[in-house]
């Protein structure tokens, strides 16, 4: 790893005096050639001299390391709930169709009228809770839950993926459900939520170390799923999928979904 840090580090190196010479010729990502206006988080840190190779070497892999698994796994469980709920497919995909017409590519402005998508997103993190567990914290103060104090140092862990599944607020909750999370007139089981449901499914954590890559995460699985359902009506017709918790949450058998080319 030291030794292509290193590599990658010179070809920073060579890449800005490269621009320095040629201004005009700026804009093209050195490592994968594409145009690009906006450095990339590894031309950054290889251009910081205050990030040594080590620590360059640390951040790049923790990226990997976290993001791929992660999105991998949501994304089987994402298909793997439209699959299984063709009725829920089939409105989502009469939402692709009437934002992106065609194949037409999924853009921001499109994406920001479709909350079908985004709700079916959010119900498949409720239904399969992507991470084991939830999230720990060690306290830095004393503090006051439910009555009970709870001294600074103590380990307290919130046990998101129970709370997803808690009927007195998910009618159902076995169900996949999208409409639950929309506020129009679709919305149904569970769409009238207490001023603390915003906490009761965080797929991503909360707070200051939350993910940060959950705008990278939710963009992929949408244009992922977008063009897939362009392209192909998904079904499957296997047992009802379990999940392993490793920590990432991973489907319990092989993902059997048949991908059906559409005709239009
Ligand atoms: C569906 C996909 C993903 C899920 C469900 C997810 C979930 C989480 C959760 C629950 C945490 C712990 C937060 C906490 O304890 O408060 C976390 C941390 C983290 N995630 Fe993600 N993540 C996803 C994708 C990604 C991606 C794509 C990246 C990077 C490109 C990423 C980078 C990180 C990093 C670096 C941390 C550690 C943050 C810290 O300790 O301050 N994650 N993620």
């Amino acid at each position: 790893m030291g030794v292509h840090v290193n590599r990658l580090r010179e070809r920073a190196a060579e890449h800005a005096l490269e621009k320095a010479a040629n201004p005009e010729a700026s804009g093209v990502c050195p490592y994968a050639g594409h145009q690009s206006e906006d450095k990339s988080i590894y031309e950054t840190l290889m251009r910081d001299d205050r990030v040594s190779n080590d620590l360059c070497a640390n951040i790049i892999m923790a990226l990997f390391r976290t993001g791929i698994d992660s999105t991998g796994n949501a994304m089987a469980f994402f298909l793997y709930n439209l699959a299984n709920n063709p009725d829920k497919q089939q409105l989502l995909y009469e939402e692709i169709q009437s934002n992106l017409p065609g194949k037409t590519p999924l853009t921001m402005e499109a994406l920001n009228n479709m909350p079908y998508m985004k709700a079916c997103l959010r119900e498949s993190f409720r239904l399969h809770f992507p991470v084991f567990g939830g999230s720990g914290r060690v306290l830095s103060k004393d503090i006051t839950f439910s009555g009970y104090n709870i001294p600074q140092g103590t380990f307290i862990f919130a046990n998101l993926a129970a709370m997803s599944r808690m009927e007195e607020y998910y009618p159902r909750p076995l169900e996949y459900h999208p409409e639950r999370w929309l506020r129009d007139d679709r919305a149904d089981m569970g769409a009238i939520w207490p001023s603390e449901a915003g906490f009761l499914s965080l797929p991503f954590s909360h707070g200051l170390r939350a993910c940060p890559g959950k705008r990278f995460a939710e963009q992929s699985l949408y244009l992922a799923v977008a063009t897939i359902l362009q392209n192909f009506r998904l079904e499957y017709h296997g047992e009802t999928m379990g999940m392993i918790h490793m920590p990432f949450t991973q489907p319990d058998k092989p993902l059997d979904i048949n991908f059906i080319p559409r005709e239009d």
